[in-house]
């Protein structure tokens, strides 16, 4: 066994919630992580006082342990080198697509591979010398799906829990990794595995059944009910689904305070008070459907069915994994409809769309919630979109309305929503559509019915269903 050390609860997950970004002065400073998993975890870190093993955000530094807050941060570092292979490589050109139904083609790479198990590997370790013994160990997602086996190896005494992130994809997608048996049984080291949906952790039961061969439950999946159970040697591990959420009450809570308010109907007045604004709110990744949007929105204009002096877009896009060539190329695309639509609808002063590439502050975007009349949220295939719920919770006043992709983890929670199959061009204009005129009364009995769902099922309960169920099952 390896050394312990003295954290009794521990995350380990890519990144730490703050990144150190380098100034151009040479200088270093921490700044918040981008993405849904750090919104999600954050608080329920600093609620338990728990510590964070994760990568500082930039290559080659070595950065010593600090305490952030009450929270415990533990950098694992990464040089260039394998920033490339496993972060941008591994995990994001070769797991992201092919977890989002191969919406751009994986590509399987060996060398890349080699860097994946050599950075879970070190993940693995430094985890081991952060958990108490006994503690109960947490990893995040698919970057480190190796780390739950080799942490039991490491420290067979502590309890583990995995969640994944992305969506768990169908088999018929998953047998095409090289290196799919080492996938399953890495994570098979956990004793709970936990997934967003029933349905990705059926596809992981029928992968342990055929795949490994081992004995499993065949019973349907609940959500956050119904465990399936595998047997592995002596040991018995349980998966579930757990949809994750938001913190919903501080959200509703800050929308509803005056500064936001203010702020929100400044926001129309800057957009020259339109008849209605419409949102999009994403990293810029080629899985969110940003394109589609933009393309439903030129050919409503191109229809006359949209009038662009009365109906305004707003796209804020999080710049995202900046060096992987898909990345790139999207970023161009998107760029080039966006200018193409203002080109042709737009007046001087006057754009359609309203386009930034750049993390704006959090007060500044629940106050763009606020001001939206209609959420567009589009993806091909998305894990869970904390983005719709956070809209969702932003709505006390009933206003406004979610448009919302079926392939999105969100769209089996949030059946109120104006949902659309994202493939298809017209139906998503349609519903724009709708969604754009509905009847003030609708609006509302929509909206209260989603509220209800977002505000019942908070991160909090997230976490707590997990957590329970890990100590629970040991
Ligand atoms: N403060 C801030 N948060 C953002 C921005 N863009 C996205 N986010 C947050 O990042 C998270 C995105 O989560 P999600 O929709 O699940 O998609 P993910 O990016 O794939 O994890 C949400 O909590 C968003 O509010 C931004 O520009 N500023
Ligand atoms: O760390 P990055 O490469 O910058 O990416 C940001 C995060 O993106 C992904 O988020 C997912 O988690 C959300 C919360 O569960 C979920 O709502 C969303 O559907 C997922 O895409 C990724 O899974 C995280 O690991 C990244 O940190």
């Amino acid at each position: 066994m390896s050394p312990t050390g003295t954290s009794d609860f521990v995350v380990v997950a890519n990144r730490l919630p703050v990144d150190l970004e380098k100034l151009p002065d040479g200088s270093t400073r921490w700044k918040r992580s981008p993405g849904g998993l750090v919104t999600a975890l954050e608080p329920i870190l600093r609620s338990n006082r728990g510590a964070w093993v994760g990568w500082p955000g930039v290559p080659d530094v070595e950065v010593e342990p600090i305490v952030e807050e009450g929270l415990q941060l533990h950098p694992v570092p990464l040089s260039s080198a394998e920033l490339s292979n496993y972060y941008e490589g591994f995990s994001n050109a070769t797991l992201w697509p092919l977890y989002h139904d191969v919406v751009v083609k994986p590509v399987y790479d060996r060398d890349w591979w080699n860097t994946y198990v050599e950075v879970n590997r070190r993940f693995a370790e430094a985890t081991a010398a952060t958990a108490a013994q006994g503690a109960t160990v947490w990893v995040q997602d698919y970057q480190l799906q190796l780390v739950p086996k080799m942490l039991r190896m490491l420290r067979p005494d502590v309890t583990i829990g995995f969640f994944l992130h992305i969506p768990f994809p169908p088999v018929e997608l998953f047998m095409q990794l090289p290196w799919r048996r080492e996938i399953i049984e890495g994570l098979l080291g956990a004793d709970l595995i936990g997934f967003h949906l029933p349905g990705g952790a059926e596809n992981f039961m029928y992968l342990a059944r055929n795949l490994l061969g081992l004995n499993t439950t065949r019973a349907s999946i609940g959500t956050r009910s119904r465990f399936g159970e595998i047997n592995v040697g002596f040991r018995s591990v349980r998966v579930g689904a757990f949809p994750i959420s938001i913190d919903s009450s501080g959200l509703d809570e800050l929308a509803r305070s005056r500064a936001v308010r203010n702020r929100a109907a400044e926001i129309r007045r800057e957009l020259g008070n339109p008849e209605r604004i419409m949102l999009g709110v994403d990293r810029l990744d080629y899985t969110k459907g940003i394109d589609i949007r933009l393309r439903a929105i030129r050919e409503l204009l191109e229809e006359d069915r949209l009038d662009p002096a009365q109906n305004i877009m707003v796209q804020l896009a999080t710049p995202s994994r900046e060096r992987v060539e898909h990345y790139v190329r999207m970023r161009s695309a998107i760029e080039e409809q966006v200018g193409r639509i203002n080109g042709e609808y737009g007046q001087v002063g006057h754009p359609v769309v309203h386009y930034l590439h750049r993390p704006i502050d959090r007060h500044e975007l629940i106050a763009f919630f606020v001001a939206a009349d209609l959420m567009l949220v589009t993806p091909l295939r998305d894990g869970m979109n904390l983005v719709a719920k956070e809209y969702v919770a932003c709505r006390s006043d009933l206003g406004g309305a979610l448009l919302l992709s079926e392939f999105t983890g969100a769209a089996a929670e949030l059946r109120q929503a104006y949902l659309v199959n994202p493939h298809d061009l017209d139906g998503v204009k349609n519903t724009m559509i709708e969604a754009l005129t509905q009847d003030r009364e609708e609006g509302r009995r929509r909206m209260r019915s989603l509220r209800r769902q977002v505000l019942a099922y908070d991160v909090d309960r997230w976490a707590q269903s997990f957590l329970s169920a890990l100590r629970n099952g040991r």
